[in-house]
């Protein structure tokens, strides 16, 4: 469960920062709908499904929910915190662990 600490809207420099720290991680949208958003990408259909099944388990246990855009073979995980919409350390906590998903569920290359 995350805190209410980590809801906190960031700067735009602190997630600038944050940002430079990830790697793939970019931004998205503007204003309240301004998210954080990653590309994985998959040998098939079935390794894509496994990776966002496991990002749905993640997803419940840590109470914070990405948006996913589906392909044969990619799948696009897009945080943002509607709490406080905007972005916040939540969004960067939740992409690190869905980064740490992505090698077992298989990756194509
Ligand atoms: C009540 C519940 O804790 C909130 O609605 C949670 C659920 N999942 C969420 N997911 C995301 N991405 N942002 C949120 O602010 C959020 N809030």
């Amino acid at each position: 469960m995350q805190s209410a600490t980590v809801r906190t809207a960031l700067s735009a420099t602190q997630i600038i920062a944050s940002l430079a720290k990830t790697e793939g991680w970019k931004l998205h949208g503007d204003g309240a709908d301004l998210a954080i958003e990653k590309t994985y990408k998959f040998e098939n259909f079935l390794k894509t499904m496994a990776f966002v099944n496991a990002i749905a388990y993640l997803a419940e246990q840590q109470d914070h929910h990405p948006e996913l855009l589906l392909t044969y073979s990619t799948c696009s995980v897009r945080f943002n915190t509607h709490d406080v919409q905007g972005v916040s350390r939540s969004d960067f906590e939740c992409a690190a662990l869905v980064d740490a998903l992505y090698a077992p569920a298989g990756r194509s290359a």
